[in-house]
């Protein structure tokens, strides 16, 4: 069990809040006849992912969405898995779809989640979706974006004119998280490996959110003083007796002694990233009622 710092955003309390939350909506929808059900496709050996889709359907189960997981063999072509995912969003029995990462190589995995109907789409990571939160359109945003800004918010921070630098600009962190920070009215600025001094930069911020991949990347004096730290890095890493661990892009214990809040790994970004998960599944739902119950108006097709 990893120890709680009192500087520690902590993200299990965040998420079974979240959690409830969803889980007293399905209630009343499936009493209504409306049931939740995530389908997940992975496709070839899950190792990678395994951690990740236990975590979701675990989760999935206490919010009261029934969670099935789909394993296709690492020899299938992408025109098959097109196919099975057309299939799913044909089937109104499926709420939404999730695509476990990583793929095998010969898989194109921006297109198979454009194949993904964007109103099943509850990982927000359609180019629909993608481009609904540039409009400031977030109910459906990409689920480790949304949860970074939702462990910000929990730190009581006002986000409008808040200074906020993220490290990392990719599609499906980095630049969500500036999305929807400008949105919420937060002044952005996104460094990436191309930036000349990331140091004098994330020195500035009010909040940092770090998205690289790169273990101890940030140092204490790399961060201000009374900062909020969101670390949402996962990396993999063995100290000197070969055993391994899980850690962040944060070097942890030096900056915890300058931020004010920050976020560890795990049990940070992590099983918050699950939490929106599901209720991005609420969400997707509670539309496909919406359109079904518009399409069958009395007043329509007579
Ligand atoms: N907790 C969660 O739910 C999730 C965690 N993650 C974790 O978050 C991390 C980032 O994931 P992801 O965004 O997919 O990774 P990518 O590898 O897609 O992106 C990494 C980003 O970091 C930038 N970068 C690389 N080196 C530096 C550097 N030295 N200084 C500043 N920026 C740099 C890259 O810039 P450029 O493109 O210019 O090279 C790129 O924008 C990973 O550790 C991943 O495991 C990811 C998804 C979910
Ligand atoms: N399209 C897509 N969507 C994703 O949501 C996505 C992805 N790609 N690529 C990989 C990352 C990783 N990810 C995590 C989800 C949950 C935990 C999680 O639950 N972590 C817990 C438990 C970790 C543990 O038990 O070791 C924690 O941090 O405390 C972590 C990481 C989602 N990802």
């Amino acid at each position: 069990m990893v120890q709680s710092h009192p500087h520690d955003l902590r993200g299990k309390p965040i998420a079974d809040a979240i959690i409830a939350e969803v889980r007293r909506e399905t209630e009343m929808l499936a009493a209504a006849g409306w049931h939740p059900r995530l389908l997940s496709i992975s496709i070839g050996d899950v190792e990678a992912a395994a951690v990740y889709i236990r975590n979701q359907k675990r989760q999935a189960e206490r919010a009261g969405i029934a969670f099935e997981e789909r394993n296709f063999p690492a020899s299938i072509t992408q025109a098959e898995l097109e196919v099975a995912i057309r299939a799913m969003n044909a089937d109104p029995r499926v709420t939404g779809i999730i695509i476990q990462r990583p793929a095998p190589a010969h898989i194109a995995l921006k297109a198979l989640q454009g194949a993904v109907h964007p109103m099943k789409d509850v990982e927000g990571m359609h180019p629909a979706s993608i481009g609904n939160i540039v409009y400031n359109q977030l109910d459906l945003a990409p689920c480790t974006a949304a949860a970074s800004v939702e462990l910000l918010k929990a730190t009581g921070l006002k986000l409008e004119g808040l200074e906020v630098v993220v490290v990392g600009h990719s599609e499906i962190v980095g630049k969500p998280i500036a999305f929807l920070l400008m949105s919420e009215g937060a002044t952005v600025t996104v460094c990436h490996h191309m930036t000349r001094s990331v140091a004098i930069h994330a020195r500035r911020a009010d909040a940092l959110f770090v998205a690289v991949g790169k273990a101890r990347l940030i140092t204490a004096e790399m961060v201000k003083p009374g900062a909020a730290v969101i670390d949402i890095g996962i990396n993999v890493v063995k100290d000197a007796e070969g055993r391994e661990s899980v850690i962040g892009d944060v070097d942890t214990d030096s900056v915890r002694e300058v931020a004010a809040w920050i976020t560890p790994v795990p049990g940070g970004v992590g099983p918050v990233t699950v939490a929106i998960l599901l209720r991005n599944a609420l969400t997707a739902l509670k539309r496909q009622r919406t359109l079904y119950e518009t399409a069958y108006r009395e007043d329509v097709g007579r």
